[in-house]
């Protein structure tokens, strides 16, 4: 009896998330995978079962990844030091040698492989690839002054030819944030590179993994979530807000103002944050949208029967 209830349980919650399967149906997500929500081996493993159970469920699923703790137990191990401006790792020749290493060479593969155990949909490209992301020097100010960040570079140019070819293949893409230049290859922070291919590629929404609930009103405290904002309001809080955060919002804010309808900042520690947010109307982490309303119910597909 008890297990005939929870076979039915589990068919209604599978039902309750029909009208949400038909809205994203065949729509892209870009999820960018912060290193810090990767560090936990069972953690890793939901996250790939979500982006597999994405891609069966009919969306078109592509991750950008990024890897900065990964990159830091790596400088360590070889003793070198390494700074940070702005929220972004001020990145000499010999750091973007390791940059590049430990982001293509390790990080994209253990992710590929990952999700590759469950079938052959996982393709590994860096942003050096087929000229996906260009990118300039970029320029930084900490309290006022200008701040030398080295190869750091701001996307300047995306041609998402590479990463459509995929997905129209049925592949998920997995993205490294490295970047082509004029001046040999830049550093570009994970969260801006998912921002720009997101815009270059329509998604319908821009999905951020990383190791908090969402954007606090009151960080460090931490009591008091923003649950939702508008891009307007985003913009206004941008100058108070201090170190990993500032690339994240800032990322939210490029996609949404260059037409990606929502972005969201979820936690990745909490299992299947995901697909509580693609699925359910739960309202997790933090979403930022134009600002214009955008409905937050699915359409109703059973309208007029
Ligand atoms: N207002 C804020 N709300 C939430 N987190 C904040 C805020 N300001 C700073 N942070 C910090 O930003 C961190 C996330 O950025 P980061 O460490 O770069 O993560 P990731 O590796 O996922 O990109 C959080 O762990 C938190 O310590
Ligand atoms: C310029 C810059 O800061 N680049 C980042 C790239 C990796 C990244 O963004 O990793 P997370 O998403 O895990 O923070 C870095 O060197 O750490």
């Amino acid at each position: 009896m008890n297990s005939r209830k929870q076979a039915l349980d589990k068919a209604n919650t599978l039902i309750e998330a029909l009208p949400w399967l038909s809205r994203f149906h065949g729509k892209t997500v870009v999820v960018k995978y912060g290193g810090n929500a990767m560090t936990d081996p069972a953690l890793r493993e939901r996250f790939v079962e979500n982006i597999v159970f994405l891609r069966y469920a009919g969306l078109r699923p592509v991750v950008v990844h990024g890897g900065g703790p990964q990159i830091n137990a790596h400088l360590d191990r070889l003793g070198v030091s390494s700074t940070f401006a702005a929220g972004l790792r001020v990145t000499t020749p010999e750091t973007m040698d390791v940059v590049r290493m430990v982001l293509v060479g390790q990080v994209n593969r253990d992710i590929v492989g990952l999700i590759n155990a469950h079938g052959p949909f996982a393709v590994g490209i860096s942003g050096e690839d087929a000229h996906l992301f260009t990118a300039e020097r970029k320029s930084a100010w900490v309290d006022g002054a200008p701040v030398d960040l080295g190869r750091v570079g701001e996307v300047v140019d995306v041609q998402p030819g590479v990463v459509r070819t995929l997905l129209d293949d049925g592949r998920i893409p997995v993205v490294s944030s490295v970047a082509r230049s004029d001046e040999g290859v830049f550093n570009v922070n994970a969260d801006t590179a998912a921002a720009a291919l997101a815009v270059s590629i329509d998604a319908s929404k821009l999905v951020v993994l990383t190791d908090v609930e969402g954007l606090y009103a009151d960080y460090p405290a931490c009591e008091e979530l923003i649950s939702r904002l508008t891009a307007g309001e985003l913009e206004a809080m941008l100058p108070e807000l201090s170190s990993g955060m500032v690339p994240k919002m800032e990322a939210c804010l490029q996609a949404v103002c260059g037409g990606v309808p929502q972005a969201h900042v979820l936690d990745g520690r909490t299992p299947h944050s995901m697909l509580l947010e693609i699925f359910t109307n739960e309202g997790i982490g933090t979403m930022v949208v134009a600002e214009a309303e955008e409905p937050t119910e699915p359409v109703d597909i059973f309208e007029g029967e």
